[in-house]
């Protein structure tokens, strides 16, 4: 099977992806127009009716291939991650294990949709509830892991019986299409998981919204445009699922492991050069541990090795564009402005145009902005606080809701500020919390529903109460 981005690219093609750690072209895609994706939905309808009539044990066989070619082609996949997203070598073979795992973990859950039978509420009638596909659905996905948004929202659908559409990132359409190759060489009819790339996302997301034969609408993504989406949906009154921003507070308390600690900071805060919706955004530390904390910190963030995604032993890579970079050096200059203090970095890189240096900033306060808006660039703002109330205050005041981390030994704190934080995520002494086995997704403007696990499955499936009488 070739994977290579030439084959998955088209020289005439209208979307040129660019390589961020340099800015040079690498490919054009073939991009599909409003007209073309409506045959396209009306197609994967088609096939969805077929699909949903197979059983849930042939569908895991397919998706079983499809999970096994995906790690068979482990390299050719992390070689297309890194041309077009930029992160380093050793985080795309991560992601590509990681984002195969949704494929295996819904190939096995899909057999496992059960139903209910309930205790009757009258004599001569019996109750019960069956799962059943929810229908077409259509996904929009991020740049920021080009493989593993894809099966997360994929894997699922195909399990349950649905057919599914994807526009995938413009900065990132080759992971996606191999992703697809693979899919069908696996044996998943080609007309019912296509991608779609484009260069106009607007039109293919109303699109999305407002085709008669979609019934469900899976996002990642910016909170923006989650709200538009949010809008449009509702004339179909589609169901939806929303992943969006997020404001991660990574709270060390005096209690800590502050070895621990430090760890959980690096692999929270840096992977994929802070672009993930769950990366730390604020750093709360307690005064009793605040100087050794960032002491620490810093000689680890000294430490990462800046540059392309492809160098052997690069550990901080580019961010997506310029566009990404700047926001980042316009929200640490405006902090400088307002008082932080640089403890390291602060400044682009010299590695290339899309270059952020590793930077720890202290004496942050919630009121900058970089304490309020997502950064997704690769830097820590240390806010101190003095208590336990005082740190889940702060935690929460933001309109966010996704992804919360805290390191405490105390017992009972890690109850309480466990219970307190107002998440639909929260890791107590771990930095990361992404796995397929447990249900991702937020609360308040981080969105709303659940990928992976079992309630990742259930987004795809619609409830239906059945009653018999007459018995
Ligand atoms: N929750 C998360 O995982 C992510 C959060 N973000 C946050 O969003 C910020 C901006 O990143 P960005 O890539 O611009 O995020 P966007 O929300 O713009 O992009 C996510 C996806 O939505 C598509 N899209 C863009 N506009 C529309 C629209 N009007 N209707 C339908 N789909 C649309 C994009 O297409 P196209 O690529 O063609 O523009 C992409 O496929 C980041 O700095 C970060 O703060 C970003 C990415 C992921
Ligand atoms: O929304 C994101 O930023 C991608 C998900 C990251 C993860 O699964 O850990």
């Amino acid at each position: 099977m070739n994977l290579e981005l030439e084959s998955l690219g088209d020289a005439e093609g209208a979307l040129a992806v660019f390589d961020p750690a340099t800015g040079s072209e690498i490919g054009r895609a073939t991009t599909y127009s409003e007209d073309d994706v409506s045959s396209i939905i009306t197609l994967a309808d088609a096939a969805g009716q077929e699909w949903a009539q197979r059983t849930a044990k042939d569908r895991a066989a397919i998706l079983s291939k499809w999970f096994a070619l995906t790690k068979q082609h482990t390299e050719e996949l992390a070689r297309l991650v890194t041309a077009e997203s930029g992160k380093p070598m050793a985080e795309s073979r991560g992601e590509v294990a990681y984002g195969a795992s949704f494929i295996e973990w819904f190939a096995e859950e899909g057999k496992r949709a059960y139903g209910e039978t309930v205790p009757t509420f009258a004599a001569g009638k019996r109750v019960m509830t069956i799962k059943q596909p929810v229908g077409t659905c259509a996904a929009i996905t991020p740049w920021n892991f080009p493989v593993a948004m894809i099966t997360r929202k994929v894997a699922p659908a195909l399990a349950a019986g649905c057919a599914i559409v994807v526009k995938p990132a413009e900065a990132t359409p080759f992971s996606a299409l191999a992703l697809e190759r693979l899919a069908h060489e696996a044996g998943v009819p080609r007309e019912l998981f296509r991608v779609v790339p484009t260069t106009d996302p607007a039109e293919l997301g109303t699109l999305f919204c407002t085709h008669p034969r979609i019934r469900k609408l899976s996002f990642t993504g910016s909170t923006a445009v989650g709200k538009t989406l949010m809008r449009q949906t509702s004339d179909n009154v589609l169901r939806l699922s929303l992943e969006l921003g997020g404001n991660a507070p990574f709270i060390v308390f005096d209690d800590a492991d502050l070895d621990a600690a430090v760890e959980g900071a690096m692999a929270s805060k840096y992977r994929n050069a802070g672009q993930t919706c769950v990366c730390a955004n604020r750093i709360l530390v307690q005064d009793g541990v605040h100087d050794a904390f960032v002491e620490k910190l810093k000689t680890r963030v000294e430490a990462l090795k800046i540059g392309a995604g492809c160098e052997e032993g690069t550990t901080l890579g580019p961010l997506i564009n310029s566009a990404g970079r700047d926001k980042v050096a316009r929200l640490v200059d405006q902090a400088l402005s307002a008082g932080a203090k640089p403890v390291t970095g602060a400044t682009t890189s010299d590695a290339g145009e899309g270059f952020y240096e590793a930077t720890i900033l202290t004496g942050v306060t919630s009121d900058m902005a970089i304490a309020s808006e997502e950064i997704f660039g690769p830097v820590a703002p240390v806010i101190r606080f003095s208590t336990e109330d005082e740190a889940i205050r702060i935690a929460n005041d933001t309109p966010y809701g996704l992804a919360a981390y805290f390191y405490a030994r105390d017992v009972g704190r890690v109850f309480r500020v466990m219970e307190g934080l107002e998440y639909g995520m929260v890791a107590a002494n771990d930095g990361i919390l992404s796995t397929e086995v447990a249900p991702f997704g937020g609360i308040k403007q981080s969105g709303m529903g659940r990928e992976g696990s079992s309630h990742g499955l259930d987004e795809y499936l619609e409830l239906k109460y059945c009653l018999v009488g007459g018995i």
